[in-house]
C-alpha cells in the first residue's frame, strides 16, 4: 500500500496507496515504513519524494481502525515511522496534491521540506474527532510556526489553503503544475545538502512573552468554543509542551494526553458523528429505492417564492451551488429590500434574477416555496404552481411543520412534491432535511439529495409527520423546559444546564433569538391557543394533558425575544444580542406559580437535563418507530447538524446509548410517574424494547425497528 520506485536515477518516490483519501492503515503504515528503510539502505537513492497516489497526499490516519484497539495497534505506529523519515540522512519532500489531514500532514512535518500544489490544503483536524495531534504535529508544528499559529490551526482543526499556507511558512514552495514532477526536481537540487536545520525536531520553538498569561487566554477560549469538549484543552496543554519543553519531553506529554483522549467517549461520539455525516447521503426507500441506483435529473434552474429571512439565504445558498436562481416575492418594497439583501450576501449579482410576478417561475427546474407558515397561503401557492411550472419541475415547500400531503394535493403533480426544510440562515447551516410525502416519487428524493450535496448541507431524508424529525423532538424538549418554570426554575438556570452539556445556546436564548411568536403562530394554527380557546378552558390544560401558556402569555406582553428587545432575557435595545436577566420575568414567574396555586421547588441541573433531554429522545425512539427516520444515525445527523447537540456528545440517540438504554427508561418512568399528565415523560414501546432484548448496541437498533412502516 506503498508504491516505491526510483525517478532520474537517484530519487525514490514513495507514494501512499489506499483510496479514496490514502489513509494511514496498517497496510500502509507497512508499506511507508518498508520503503524509507530501503531508501535509507540503498546507496543509489540520494533524495525521497513522499506523495499520494492519484491525487490526495493523505487523509490522515485511518479513522475506521480507532474504535478497533487490534488494528489500530498492528502495524508499526506513525510516531516511529514519522521520526524514522526525520531522521533519513537524505533530503525527503512531501510532494502535497489535494489534501494533508491529520496524520498526513504530520508525515509531511516530519519531511525536510513541503511542496505544494496551488489548490491543495493542509490541516490538523484531529480537535473535530475529539484528538489531538498526536504523531508529532502538536510539537512539530509550533516549531515551524511559531505557537499563535501553530494553536489557532490545532484548536479550530480549521483547513488551510495552499496561499495562506505558504504565508504561514508551513509550506515551502507552491506549483500550479505536477507536483510530484516539481518536488523530485527540487529533492535532487538539495541532494547533499546539509539536513539539521530542516528537521524540525532539532529546532527550538520560536519564543514567546508572557507565557503563562497567554496560555491562560487560551484555555478559556478553547473552553468557550466547545463547552465541556476535553480535545480543545487537550490541544491547548500539548502545544503548551512544545512551547516549554525540550522535542522529546514534548512528544511523552503528547502521547499521555493522546491516550487519555483516544479511549474517551468523546472521541467516540466524534467518530460517529463523523460517519454519520457522511452515512446520511445513503438513503433508501420502503419500495427499494436507493441513493446509489435511483437517477436523480439534474437541477440547473431554481425559483424561490417569498424573500423573507429563509427566502433570501435559500437564494444565496442555490445560486452559491451553481444555480440559475429567479427570486420572486409579491410585495415590491419587500423584492427591492430583499434584492439589495441576497447581492450584498453574494457580493454582487451571482446568477440571481428578481420578479413580483410568479409566472417568472415557469421555467424552473426546482420550485421553493418560502412564505410565512400559513398553509391556506401555501396551498393557494402550490395550486398555482402546478399550472405555472414546466412539466417535471419539483414543487418544494420550505415549511418546517406543515403537512406535505395536504400541499402535494393542491397539484396535478403531487409526485413531485416534497419538502426541503433550510435551517436559518439557510445559507449558512449545514442541515437540509428533505421531507418526501407517502406519493413522493424517489426520483424526487434522489434529485433534492443531489442539490443538497451541491450546497454543501448534510441533507438527510425524512418522512412526512407534524415537525418531522428535528421540531417533532424540539417539542418534548421545549414543553419540559416551560414545565420546569411553572415548578420553580429559571430560564438561567435551565439554559446554563444546557450549556454546560455542550449546547451554544439554552433553550430559552435559543427561543429569543428564533422570535417567541413563531411558536405563538404553530400553536394558534394547531387551536392550542387564540381565539378558537373558550374562557371556560383550563388555563394550563390541552386536550386532556399539561399544557403550559408561558410561551403565549410572554407573546401576549409583546416579548418576542431580540426582535422586541425583550423575551425570556432582556436586551439593550430591539436586534441586540446579549441576553440579560430581567427582574420583570422573575416576579412574571413568581405571580404565575402563585395564580395557578405551584409550589416553587428546588430544581438541579440534572433534573434539567434528565428531563428535557430524555423527552426529547424519548420523541426520537418514537420518530424511529414510526418510519419517519431510516435510522437513529439520521436523526443524530440532524440534531449536530441543525441543533446544536454537541459534537463531542454524538446526538441524541447516541447519548442514550452512551448513558444506557436501561437508565434513560428508567429516568423517564420516574418523571413519568411525578408527573402523569405530561404523555411525552412516558417511556415509548420501541425504549423498553430494545431495553428487553439487552439494549442493543445502536447499529443494531434497526433490527428491533423492524416490522414497522415505513414513512420514507
Ligand atoms: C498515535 C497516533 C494515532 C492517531 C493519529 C491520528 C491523527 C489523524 O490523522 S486523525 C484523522 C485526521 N483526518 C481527518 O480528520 C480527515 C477526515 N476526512 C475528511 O475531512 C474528508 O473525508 C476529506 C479527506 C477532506 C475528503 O473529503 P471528501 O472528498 O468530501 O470525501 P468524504 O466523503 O469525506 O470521504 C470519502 C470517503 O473516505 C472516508 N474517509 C475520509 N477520511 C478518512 C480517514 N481519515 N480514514 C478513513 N476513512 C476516511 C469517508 O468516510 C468516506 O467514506 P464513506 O464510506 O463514504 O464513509
Amino acid at each position: 500500500m506503498a508504491q516505491y520506485r526510483i525517478v532520474s536515477g537517484s530519487v525514490a518516490v514513495i507514494s501512499i496507496q489506499n483510496p479514496p483519501v490514502n489513509a494511514l492503515s496498517a497496510a500502509v503504515r507497512e508499506g511507508l515504513l518498508l520503503s524509507v528503510r530501503a531508501a535509507a539502505s540503498d546507496p543509489l537513492v540520494r533524495s525521497v519524494v513522499i506523495s499520494g497516489h492519484n491525487g490526495p497526499f493523505c487523509g490522515g490516519a485511518d479513522i475506521k481502525e480507532f474504535g478497533n484497539v487490534s488494528h489500530l495497534e498492528s502495524g508499526p505506529h506513525l510516531v516511529e515511522i514519522f521520526e524514522s523519515v526525520e531522521a533519513l540522512a537524505k533530503p525527503v519532500v512531501a510532494a502535497i496534491e489535494g489534501f494533508a489531514l491529520g496524520g498526513g500532514l504530520e508525515l509531511a512535518l516530519a519531511c525536510h521540506y513541503r511542496f505544494g500544489h496551488s489548490e491543495a490544503r493542509v490541516g490538523l483536524p484531529e480537535v473535530s474527532l475529539g484528538l489531538l495531534p498526536g504523531a508529532g504535529g502538536s510539537q512539530r508544528l509550533p516549531r515551524l510556526l511559531g505557537v499563535r499559529a501553530a494553536l489557532d490551526m490545532i484548536v479550530t482543526g480549521r483547513h488551510v489553503a495552499a496561499g495562506e499556507a505558504l504565508k504561514l511558512g508551513l509550506l515551502d514552495r507552491l506549483t500550479d503544475g505536477n507536483t510530484v514532477d516539481a518536488a523530485v526536481r527540487f529533492a535532487q537540487s538539495a541532494e547533499g545538502k546539509p539536513l539539521d536545520d530542516r528537521r524540525l525536531g532539532n529546532r527550538p520553538c520560536p519564543p514567546l512573552e508572557n507565557i503563562d498569561a497567554f496560555f491562560e487566554e487560551a484555555l478559556i477560549h478553547a473552553r468557550g468554543r466547545a463547552r465541556g469538549a476535553a480535545a480543545p484543552l487537550a490541544c491547548v496543554q500539548a502545544v503548551r509542551g512544545a512551547a516549554t519543553l525540550p522535542f522529546l519531553k514534548g512528544m511523552e506529554l503528547e502521547k499521555r494526553l493522546m491516550e487519555t483522549l483516544m479511549t474517551s467517549g468523546q472521541a467516540q461520539a466524534s467518530r460517529y458523528c463523523f460517519f454519520t455525516e457522511r452515512g446520511a447521503a445513503r438513503w433508501t426507500t420502503p419500495t427499494g429505492a436507493r441513493w446509489d441506483t435511483c437517477r436523480a435529473r439534474p437541477i440547473s434552474t431554481a425559483a424561490v417564492i417569498g424573500l423573507g429571512t429563509m427566502g433570501r439565504g435559500i437564494t444565496v445558498a442555490l445560486a452559491r451551488a451553481g444555480l440559475s436562481v429567479v427570486a420572486v416575492e409579491t410585495q415590491e418594497h419587500q423584492l427591492d429590500e430583499a434584492q439589495r439583501a441576497v447581492s450584498r450576501m453574494l457580493k454582487g449579482g451571482g446568477g440571481v434574477s428578481y420578479s413580483a410576478d410568479l409566472q417568472a417561475a415557469a421555467g424552473a427546474d426546482l420550485v421553493v416555496e418560502a412564505v410565512f407558515e400559513d398553509m391556506a397561503v401555501k396551498e393557494e401557492i402550490f395550486k398555482q404552481l402546478s399550472s405555472v411550472c414546466k412539466p417535471g419541475a419539483l414543487l418544494a415547500t420550505n415549511t418546517s411543520s406543515l403537512d406535505i400531503d395536504r400541499l402535494a394535493s393542491c397539484t396535478l403533480r403531487p409526485e413531485q412534491v416534497l419538502g426541503l426544510h433550510f435551517f436559518a440562515p439557510a445559507h449558512v447551516m449545514r442541515l437540509l432535511e428533505v421531507v418526501s410525502g407517502p406519493r413522493t416519487s424517489p426520483q424526487t428524493v434522489a434529485a433534492a439529495m443531489q442539490l443538497g450535496r451541491r450546497m454543501g448541507k448534510v441533507s438527510v431524508a425524512v418522512g412526512n409527520c407534524p415537525g418531522f424529525v428535528g421540531n417533532r423532538m424540539l417539542k418534548p424538549y421545549l414543553e419540559q423546559a416551560y414545565f420546569l418554570l411553572e415548578e420553580g426554575a429559571s430560564p438561567e438556570l435551565v439554559d446554563a444546564a444546557l450549556e454546560e452539556f455542550g449546547f451554544p445556546m439554552g433553550v430559552f436564548k435559543m427561543s429569543d433569538l428564533s422570535g417567541l411568536d413563531i411558536g405563538w403562530r404553530v400553536r394558534k394554527e394547531e387551536g392550542l391557543t387564540g381565539p378558537g380557546v373558550t374562557a371556560d378552558q383550563p388555563m394550563r390544560t390541552r386536550r386532556g394533558r399539561r399544557y403550559s401558556p408561558l410561551g403565549d402569555l410572554m407573546c401576549e406582553e409583546g416579548r418576542y425575544g431580540q426582535k422586541t428587545g425583550r423575551g425570556w432575557y432582556l436586551y439593550d435595545r430591539p436586534g441586540a444580542r446579549v441576553a440579560r436577566s430581567d427582574p420583570w420575568l422573575r416576579s412574571f414567574l413568581e405571580e404565575y406559580r402563585e395564580r395557578h396555586g405551584l409550589l416553587a421547588r428546588r430544581i438541579d441541573q440534572q433534573e434539567v437535563l434528565e428531563r428535557c433531554l430524555y423527552a426529547l429522545i424519548n420523541e426520537g425512539f418514537r420518530v424511529l418507530e414510526d418510519g419517519v427516520a431510516a435510522s437513529p444515525q439520521n436523526i443524530d445527523a440532524i440534531y449536530v447538524f441543525g441543533y446544536g447537540w454537541p459534537k463531542h456528545r454524538g446526538g441524541p440517540m447516541f447519548y442514550a446509548a452512551q448513558v444506557g438504554l436501561a437508565r434513560v427508561l428508567e429516568g423517564l418512568e420516574k418523571y413519568h410517574k411525578a408527573h402523569p399528565d405530561s404523555p411525552h415523560l412516558q417511556p415509548c414501546s420501541l425504549l423498553r424494547r430494545l431495553v428487553a432484548s439487552g439494549s442493543p448496541p445502536i447499529h443494531k437498533w434497526s433490527e428491533v425497528v423492524k416490522g414497522h412502516r415505513s414513512q420514507l
